[in-house]
């Protein structure tokens, strides 16, 4: 496996709903009803496409991070303080705080708050800034929940704007807007889609275990992701890693070693940004999903919504096998490394 080369080109991430991420660590298994003294607890700037940027930024690649936000709150006092590059839309709602549950054994539960309205004006501001980003990006990365006010097919629509930029579209997100994606035919259909298997179950219209607990289930279900357009799918499988399905008839399984999983916060963030930064640097498709596997492993070992440096990522212990051999169920009950529940 060589080392990969510098990405280059520039990555531009959306997030229409990001998120103060407060991070509670649970001394003990969680004790509904009763009073818990905490352990640590911190607050980090979060929002899939800011995790997907914090990570890219950690590459030393180009990106910035496209976002609706008060210009004095204290998620873009955080991203700023980071370095990180910014084009916001200011409104005059706060940014909402994610709470994050984090149990001694790994198990994390997220309670996510609904986030600031956005009118009309701020969805045409956040567009033509992403518009405008997006002139000079190879990938755009659109990524998240819809805040309320947003229209569920938003993200297609912005699909279609985005076409004329030239820019490699990936969408990752869940429940009414990735349905109303899908169904918003091929010229709404991202380059890249990152589903979990949550996800593809609500595509597929099935419940999770049954695409989850079988292989051939999973297939039809990606199959018909690429029947509507889409090229490429990553389907993050939790603890047994990720599968990449190509347009074309390319397959591959991709498993991480085990590691010690602080947090899965994240982790789906970090691997969509680890493909994107492979792609960057001219990968094949097998070796841009080992990375992708890579820094969901290297995420899941950080705890809440940290992003690994590149030094974290360890490329080299992740497994690439043509197609999905043996494909073992993804652990039910014990979260574990790379695994991407949330
Ligand atoms: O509510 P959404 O937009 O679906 O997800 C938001 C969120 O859970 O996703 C990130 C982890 O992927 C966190 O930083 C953030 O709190």
């Amino acid at each position: 496996m060589k080392t990969p080369a510098t990405p280059a080109g520039r990555v531009v991430t959306l997030t229409a709903n990001p998120s103060l991420d407060r991070t509670l660590d649970l001394p003990g298994p969680l004790d509904r009803g009763a009073v818990t003294r905490l352990g640590r607890s911190s607050t980090e700037p979060g929002g899939k496409g800011v995790n997907v940027a914090r990570a890219v930024a950690a590459a030393g690649a180009d990106v910035v991070s496209v976002l609706p936000a008060p210009d004095d709150d204290p998620l873009v006092r955080a991203l700023q303080a980071l370095g990180l590059p910014l084009a916001t839309v200011p409104i005059g709602t706060p940014v909402r705080t994610n709470y994050t549950l984090t149990e001694p054994d790994g198990t994390t539960t997220k309670l996510n708050e609904p986030g600031a309205p956005l009118d009309d004006a701020a969805l045409a501001a956040l567009q033509a800034a992403l518009l405008e980003q997006a002139r000079s990006a190879r990938w755009v990365v659109l990524s998240g929940s819809l805040p309320p006010g947003a229209p569920r097919d938003w993200y297609a629509a912005l699909v279609r704007a985005l076409r004329g930029t030239g820019a490699r579209i990936a969408v990752d997100t869940s429940e009414a807007p990735l349905l109303a994606l899908l169904a918003a035919g091929p010229d709404a259909a991202p380059d890249l889609l990152k589903p979990n298997t949550e996800e593809l179950a609500q595509l597929a219209g099935l419940p999770e275990a049954a695409v989850a607990d079988d292989p051939d289930a999973a297939l039809a279900a990606v199959a018909t992701l690429h029947e509507r357009g889409v090229a490429e799918v990553l389907l993050t499988l939790g603890a047994d890693g990720a599968a990449l399905s190509t347009a074309d008839g390319g397959l591959w399984w991709a498993r991480p070693p085990r590691v010690a999983v602080r947090s899965t916060v994240g982790a789906g963030d970090c691997s969509l940004a680890g493909y994107v930064l492979a792609d960057l640097a001219g990968e094949e498709p097998a070796e841009r999903l080992r990375t992708a596997v890579a820094y969901g492993t290297a995420s899941a070992a950080l705890p809440g919504s940290a992003v690994p440096a590149p030094s974290q990522v360890d490329r080299a212990a992740v497994t690439v096998t043509p197609g999905l051999p043996g494909h073992p169920a993804p652990a039910a009950a014990a979260p574990a490394a790379g695994a991407d529940t949330h």
